[in-house]
């Protein structure tokens, strides 16, 4: 599926903390399709980049600019944190969130519900408080809400960090469905060996700058700059 929403460009995109360039600048156009995996150290810039890219983060310079006018771009994206952010409700109330604020009737936003909550394993869950759930199930039950209102674009700040591997096997396979239906989708990880199973294409980020930039697999094969290369390599960046 090709997107209206892209591609989305990315112009002189800079960010400043406290005096301090945190990120760019940044030039770079995100093409109509495919699964960008950002990749790079801690405090390189990739939670600031997918921040930017959102519109969470206040630009000190340039502009990020979508295929759609900024409100339409605006609802047609998905963003997963981190950390789940979960509302004081039951795990159902959480996943139908999303289409009971778009003003879907009851029954469809019920029948979405019931769908997801058999995908991510969650049927027996469903009217459970979300907060008892254990992390690998908050980390489903997040992207399944960001997926049910079938957005254009998920952007996911490092889903997987802390979770069991059958928790990361699972959300690899929710995002690797979502892309084959169509999502593009770019995601940050720390994780070369998931970034080896999920992209199709690698930006590289050090100390806010993007050092590469490519298809996957070329880049893990034949990186292009000294920065991708010692990463690869489990080298430390300074
Ligand atoms: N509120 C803040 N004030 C000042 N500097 C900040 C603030 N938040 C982040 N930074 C700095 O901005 C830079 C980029 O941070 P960012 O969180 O985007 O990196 P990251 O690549 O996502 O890191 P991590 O992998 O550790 O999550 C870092 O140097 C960080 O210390």
């Amino acid at each position: 599926m090709v997107t209206p929403l892209m591609p989305a460009h990315m112009r002189d995109v800079t960010v400043t903390r406290q005096g301090k360039q945190v990120l760019g600048p940044v030039d770079l156009t995100l093409g109509q399709s495919g699964f960008t995996i950002l990749l790079g150290p801690n405090g390189a810039g990739k939670t600031t980049f997918l921040k930017a890219l959102h519109g969470l983060e206040r630009l000190s310079t340039g502009s990020v600019t979508w295929s759609a006018p900024d409100d339409v771009a605006r609802m047609k994206q998905a963003y997963v944190f981190q950390s789940p952010v979960m509302l004081r409700r039951s795990v159902r109330a959480n996943l139908g969130y999303p289409l009971a604020i778009l003003g879907q009737p009851k029954a469809q936003v019920n029948d979405a519900v019931e769908a997801w909550a058999t995908r991510i394993g969650l049927t027996a869950a469903l009217d459970r408080p979300a907060t008892g759930l254990s992390g690998g199930e908050k980390q489903k039950l997040a992207l399944a809400r960001a997926l049910i209102r079938d957005p254009e674009i998920l952007l996911l700040d490092e889903p997987c960090s802390n979770l069991d591997g059958r928790s990361v096997k699972d959300i690899e396979a929710l995002l690797t469905a979502a892309h084959q239906a169509g999502t593009r989708i770019v995601m940050a990880t720390h994780d070369l060996g998931q970034a080896r199973r999920l992209a199709t294409e690698i930006l590289f980020l050090f100390k806010g700058h993007i050092h590469e930039a490519g298809p996957a697999p070329d880049a893990f094969d034949a990186p292009q700059t000294p920065e991708f290369k010692s990463f690869l390599n489990g080298d430390i960046l300074i």
